[in-house]
């Protein structure tokens, strides 16, 4: 018989919520393999593929890039991970993703960052990235060592072009009309775990302690990798 001790979860939220400095906190401490949506898109944009260029205009309008493009992505990434644990951010964000992440993989948890649309809108615009590994850095609250600078390759940093006011307010919205479905679609299966706060160095001493707990033992012992 084959022992299995993979954990598969998602992590969920709108738009600044703080899903990516969770993420990477979480993967330090447990060593989950991450996989975010935003994350691979900006790549194929970045690389200027066919695919990359068409979902940008979607992207820099804050709307959802169509369900099918991103699902067959997403799954295929989940795939090549093979037999390994993992957190995905950003994705599903419809209940159509959901119900197609759900034919091919099981979810054990849902961790869903419910911060106020008021604390986001302040971040988004001083968020600042390093494109090619998705850390994320903030004026005010994880500044850069040097400023404008990536802590560890020293390249530069950049804004995201959907980071501006109004892109924010529509992606705000897609998030209320299109995702918010998912949060119940998770609820209903009971696996989705609420985090409520405005500080992410107050929620997350809540995400640990509810991971140290789901999260097998022999697992966190050997940093979360295969089966
Ligand atoms: N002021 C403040 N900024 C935060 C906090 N948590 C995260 N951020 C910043 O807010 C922005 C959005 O966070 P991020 O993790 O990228 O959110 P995501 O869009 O949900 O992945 C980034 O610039 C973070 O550095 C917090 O508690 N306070
Ligand atoms: N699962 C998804 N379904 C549809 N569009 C997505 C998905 N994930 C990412 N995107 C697109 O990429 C953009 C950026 O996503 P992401 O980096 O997760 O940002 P954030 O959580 O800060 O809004 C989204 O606004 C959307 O246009």
């Amino acid at each position: 018989m084959v022992v299995r001790n993979l954990f598969r979860a998602v992590i969920m939220g709108p738009p600044g919520s703080g899903k990516g400095t969770v993420s990477s906190r979480i993967t330090e401490s447990f060593g989950l393999q991450h996989l975010s949506s935003g994350d691979v898109l900006r790549a194929h944009i970045k690389a200027k593929s066919e695919l990359g260029l068409l979902m940008k205009s979607c992207i820099d309008q804050g709307q959802l890039v169509p369900d099918d493009v991103i699902s067959r992505l997403i799954l295929a990434s989940l795939r090549d991970m093979g037999q390994s644990s993992w957190l995905l951010d950003g994705f599903p964000r419809t209940v159509v993703q959901a119900e197609s992440l759900d034919s091919v993989f099981t979810v054990d948890t849902v961790i869903n960052l419910d911060v106020p649309f008021e604390t986001i809108k302040e971040r988004l615009t001083s968020r600042w990235v390093h494109l090619s590994s998705g850390r994320v850095y903030n004026i005010d609250f994880n500044p850069p060592r040097i400023p404008g600078l990536d802590d560890v390759t020293g390249e530069p940093l950049t804004q995201r072009d959907d980071d501006t006011p109004v892109t924010v307010s529509r992606r705000l919205k897609a998030y209320e009309n299109q995702t918010q479905p998912v949060l119940e679609y998770y609820r209903s299966k009971g696996v989705l775990a609420t985090f409520s706060g405005t500080e992410t160095n107050k929620i997350w001493p809540h995400v640990l302690t509810f991971l140290t707990k789901k999260i097998p033992q022999s697992q966190q012992a050997r940093g979360g990798g295969g089966a």
